[in-house]
């Protein structure tokens, strides 16, 4: 049993799409693989039911649907940042069902991929937030690079805030998410020589969204 915390250098960076072609580099080497997402915001109905996009993406994505009750505790409504969300709706968020479902979701997988909510330290109450789930899971992290202008300076601040919480830093992934950046081969050395994990990958900027195409350049940590 591996899992890993997915952490990213700001929201909309390519955490879920990333988490999605690292199960299907897993599920391509013949192992179990499913995603959580322990808190999202931003959900619709589909079909009678309340989804966030993201928990659709990884549930898609995963080797079987394990339930969005595991897979997604906690679903908000409004696309906003998730303290202000869970307020307005009367919800406190609470790291107890978020371990239990995780526990769960490790004893029917080989991996699990825990994907956070946009960058590392995003409140989820008055004094919590998601750097302390990753370090109440105790998972090492894998962080996502959205490879764009900027993204070096939030990439070695990320790493340090990982690592001050005494977690692994597993690996990082470069995430061409902005197939018009500049000098994207040497933004790539500048945080290769930076970062104190390995590269896991580059994915390409993909145009039909898929991530499954994206998944062929990925390996896990070992
Ligand atoms: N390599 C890529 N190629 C093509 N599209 C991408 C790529 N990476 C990300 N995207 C697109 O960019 C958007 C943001 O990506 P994604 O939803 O994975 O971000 P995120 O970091 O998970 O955001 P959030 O903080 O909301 O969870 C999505 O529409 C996604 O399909
Ligand atoms: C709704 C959005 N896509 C994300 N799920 C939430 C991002 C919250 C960011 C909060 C912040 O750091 O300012
Ligand atoms: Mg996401």
């Amino acid at each position: 049993m591996t899992a890993f915390f997915i952490a990213g250098t700001d929201t909309e960076i390519g955490k879920t799409f990333v988490t999605c072609a690292l199960l299907h580099a897993a599920r391509a080497q013949g192992r179990v693989a499913v995603g959580m997402k322990p808190i999202a915001a931003g959900a619709d109905m589909v079909a009678g039911e309340l989804i966030n996009e993201d928990a659709a993406r990884l549930r898609a994505a995963g080797s079987f649907d394990p339930g969005l009750a595991l897979l997604n505790p906690y679903c908000l409504k409004s696309p906003i940042a998730p303290h202000i969300a869970a307020a307005e709706e009367g919800v406190a968020i609470d790291p107890a069902p978020i371990l239990a479902a995780f526990a769960k979701l490790q004893a029917q997988a080989e991996l699990v991929l825990v994907e956070g909510v946009g960058g590392f330290r995003v409140p989820l109450g008055k004094s919590y937030d998601t750097a302390d789930l990753a370090r109440d899971l105790a998972l090492p992290v894998i962080l996502v690079v959205g490879m764009r202008l900027g993204c070096i300076n939030h990439a070695l601040l990320t790493a340090e805030a990982i690592q001050a919480r005494g977690l692994q830093l597993a690996g990082w992934v470069a995430n061409q998410v902005d197939p018009a950046m500049l000098r994207f081969e040497q933004n790539l050395e500048a945080l290769t020589e930076r970062l104190p994990a390995p590269l896991l990958g580059v994915t390409p900027f993909q145009a039909d969204g898929n991530a499954a195409g994206a998944a062929a350049g990925l390996r896990l940590p070992e």
